[in-house]
């Protein structure tokens, strides 16, 4: 069977069948994060704190039985289960290479990765491997695993070199796999100069690296600032990256999450805003007749430890907006990755069981975080609003409004903050409290908390998985 391949607008088998790509993204495993998997801060932090507080060999053994646990046969089979046909995996390129020895592979570098996508295509299920995060950051992201709030890879030619070498030994290592349907080269690039020339430059570079090794997986490109913005990509941009490309949005909508404007009623409005927002971010692709792919959208979901009676009823709301997203991507035949398989409880269409060791250990540290909302995403800062609100005025009342608007334009000033105060400086200090959190433990321990994230001890998010299983079913 021949590769996957983008045909005009398009992705087709190899005897040219239309093929929707309808999955998941496989967050939180070899790309780890702080709602997913329930730690502060980001990646590095927490492997270096774990190794420090318990030493370097249980540390290893926790995280790599975590790796074994978190995707596994039971959760292929259920994938499968729905319809769904890819999986798009994130992955940090911390699990390939090390910083302090750079351009030379890890051993067992694609260890984990290939039994994964060995899993799925003994299912038939397509991956897309997606380089999550870079050296030094491509955004000021906790998912760009950096630790800083500044996307350091667009000024150091030296992270942009490492990444084009990372993507020529991903690209040797799985050219000859038709189950791998592509690589999403970089997760919500966050370049800040005004005409994208850093992201473009890089395209341009890595696509002419990997073609010499492999000219037939298609290349999956984000657009600027979160995969939203396409509007500084070059005028040759249908051949540019040769034509086996299909450009990535990430379609979030602020009617899934806490910070909503409004109450998500599913208004002729409200859905007339669902769709704007939609078409404003393809908009480039449909001028020049170019594959869209949605990598990443989804609301997440209240929780009845923290939202008490009301969860029933935002839960309602949100999947009002999930079904009423679904069915603007299907009349497109659209191709989607719904942002998450699995985390501890927020967004994941199967998610840890509180009754797992894991859960029960950390759940009062889990509340603390959620309290002094330490994650930035999903987070409702309602305990400790009031805290940052002194450094908001300030800046208002003494920077001129001008030089108050920094890149990226979607974290306005209270924003901006507000999360870098709350994720990377609280979060840095919580890192150490959640490692001293596994002092003591034997392995058997050790082992059980990495059990926790098996599919076998997750329960599932069930109207959430009926309504991607409806919609796989009903593709056009
Ligand atoms: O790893 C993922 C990560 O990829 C994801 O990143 C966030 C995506 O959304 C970004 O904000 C959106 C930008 O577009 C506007 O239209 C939306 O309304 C915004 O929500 C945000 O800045 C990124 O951090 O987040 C989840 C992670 O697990």
């Amino acid at each position: 069977m021949p590769y996957l391949k983008v045909s005009g607008t398009q992705f087709v088998d190899g005897n040219g069948t239309p093929v929707v790509l309808l999955g998941a993204g496989l967050g939180g495993w070899m790309m780890m994060e702080n709602f997913i998997s329930g730690f502060p801060g980001c990646e590095f932090h927490i492997r270096e704190a774990l190794a420090e507080a318990i030493g370097i060999e249980k540390a290893s053994l926790f995280f790599e039985k975590f790796l074994d646990n978190f995707f596994a046969e039971g959760d292929v089979k259920f994938f499968k289960s729905l319809g769904l046909n890819c999986v798009r995996i994130a992955v940090n390129y911390h699990h390939f290479e090390d910083d302090m020895n750079p351009r030379v592979l890890k051993k067992d570098a694609f260890k984990q990765l290939d039994r994964v996508v060995s899993l799925c295509a003994a299912e038939d299920i397509y991956t897309i491997i997606d380089l999550h995060s870079t050296p030094g950051g491509q955004s000021g992201g906790w998912h760009a695993d950096a630790g800083t709030h500044f996307g350091n890879f667009w000024k150091h030619k030296d992270f942009q070199d490492r990444f084009v070498w990372l993507w020529t030994q991903i690209a040797e290592h799985y050219k000859d796999n038709i189950w791998v349907a592509g690589y999403n080269l970089m997760n919500e690039p966050a370049d800040p100069d005004p005409g994208h020339a850093g992201l473009i430059n890089i395209y341009d570079r890595t696509y002419a690296a990997i073609y010499s090794i492999d000219p037939h997986h298609i290349l999956f490109l984000d657009g600027n600032t979160f995969a939203t913005d396409f509007t500084k990509f070059p005028d040759d941009s249908a051949t540019r990256w040769g034509t086996n490309v299909a450009f990535a949005i990430h379609d979030y909508s602020t009617f899934g999450f806490p910070s909503s404007p409004e109450v998500y009623e599913g208004t002729d409005n409200q859905k007339a805003t669902l769709k704007a927002a939609y078409v404003r971010k393809r908009k480039w692709m449909d001028e020049g007749n170019l594959c869209v792919w949605n990598g990443e959208w989804g609301p997440v979901y209240g929780r009845k430890e923290y939202d008490g009676e009301e969860t029933d009823d935002i839960n309602r709301r949100r999947y009002m907006v999930l079904r009423d997203q679904l069915e603007i991507y299907r009349k497109d035949s659209l191709s989607w990755s719904i942002w998450l398989y699995k985390d501890i409880g927020f967004q994941g269409m199967v998610y840890v069981s509180q009754d797992t060791a894991y859960m029960k250990h950390f759940g009062e540290f889990l509340s603390k975080k959620h309290r002094l909302a330490v994650d930035a995403w999903g987070a409702d800062d309602k305990y400790v609003k009031h805290i940052y609100e002194p450094i908001v005025n300030l800046i208002k009342e003494e920077i001129p409004e001008p030089n108050q608007k920094l890149y990226p334009p979607i974290w306005n000033l209270e924003n901006r903050v507000t999360r870098i105060s709350r994720t990377i400086l609280v979060a840095e200090f919580m890192a150490k409290e959640w490692a001293e959190m596994f002092v003591g433990m034997g392995d058997q321990e050790l082992v059980d908390f990495a059990e926790s994230f098996a599919f076998e001890k997750c329960e599932k998010r069930e109207e959430l998985n009926s309504i991607l299983k409806f919609s796989a079913n009903t593709a056009v």
